[in-house]
């Protein structure tokens, strides 16, 4: 189905270790990854087994051991700290389990946090409306449910049109029916921005929702599965 896309990313022989000596831990085994653009990534696999390591180098937020990460033509992986930092800045957005927004802030502010400083950046409002927080921009996040308070920090990371959105457990502290609707923003992103989004997570009903699923064990990927038949996430069971 992904026929001719660009690749978005691309990993050979991917290693991270932590740690010297009889106390090295190896997060990732020499990992091989191809994750076409604008696709929607769920990345699975037991506690430990390295998906959110994956996600930090490829988010330019770690360094690998050995081995290479592509994002299109740039290497991630022989970049400095400040080209790395521009790497982050010009095309990476991050939603993590914890919003992370700032409580003095309106969610509006938290938002224009991101805008001041992005080179191509949406209005704040709009990147609130695309969230479903068309009536709630000036509302501080102790206002706000959970659910809510995560869309904040989705229109906070999408407000830069990132090609990418890393999400490191989205959901993991909403229930059901809040995190079905985080990941039918997610989706809308997806969709109308044409953003690449990478979830990694442990609710396995998740992969309903992916074009790809990754099954992460031990530091290296099990099985990747393409999904050709793509649940709407409200449909997602819980
Ligand atoms: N900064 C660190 N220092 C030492 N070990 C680390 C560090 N970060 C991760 N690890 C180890 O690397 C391995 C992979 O961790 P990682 O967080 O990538 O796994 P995960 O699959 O995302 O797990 P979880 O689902 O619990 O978040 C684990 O054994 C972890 O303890």
């Amino acid at each position: 189905m992904n026929v001719g896309k660009p690749i978005a990313f691309r990993t050979r022989g991917l290693t991270k270790t932590y740690g010297e000596g009889r106390s090295t831990v190896h997060a990732l085994r020499g990992v091989d990854l191809d994750i076409p653009q604008g696709e929607i990534v769920v990345l699975l696999g037991p506690s430990g087994s390295g998906k959110s390591t994956l996600l930090n180098i490829v988010g330019g937020l770690d360094s690998a051991t050995q081995g290479t990460a592509h994002f299109l033509d740039q290497c991630l992986t022989e970049m400095s700290s400040s080209a790395l930092t521009r790497y982050r800045r010009q095309h990476v957005g991050f939603v993590f389990q914890f919003y992370n927004l700032m409580p003095s802030l309106t969610a509006r502010e938290n938002v224009e946090l991101v805008t001041e400083i992005a080179s191509d950046p949406m209005d704040p409002d709009d990147a609130l409306a695309l969230v479903g927080l068309r009536e709630r921009t000036d509302h501080f996040p102790a206002q706000m449910s959970g659910g809510e308070q995560q869309r904040v920090a989705i229109a906070r990371a999408v407000a830069k049109q990132p090609d990418v959105l890393f999400c490191d457990e989205p959901t993991g502290a909403l229930d059901s029916a809040t995190g079905r609707t985080v990941l039918s923003v997610l989706r809308d992103v997806n969709e109308k921005l044409g953003s690449t989004v990478l979830v990694v997570t442990h609710n396995a009903n998740t992969a309903a929702m992916a074009d790809r699923v990754i099954h992460f064990a031990d530091g290296n990927i099990r099985e990747v599965i393409e999904n050709n038949s793509k649940l709407d996430p409200a449909a997602i069971e819980w």
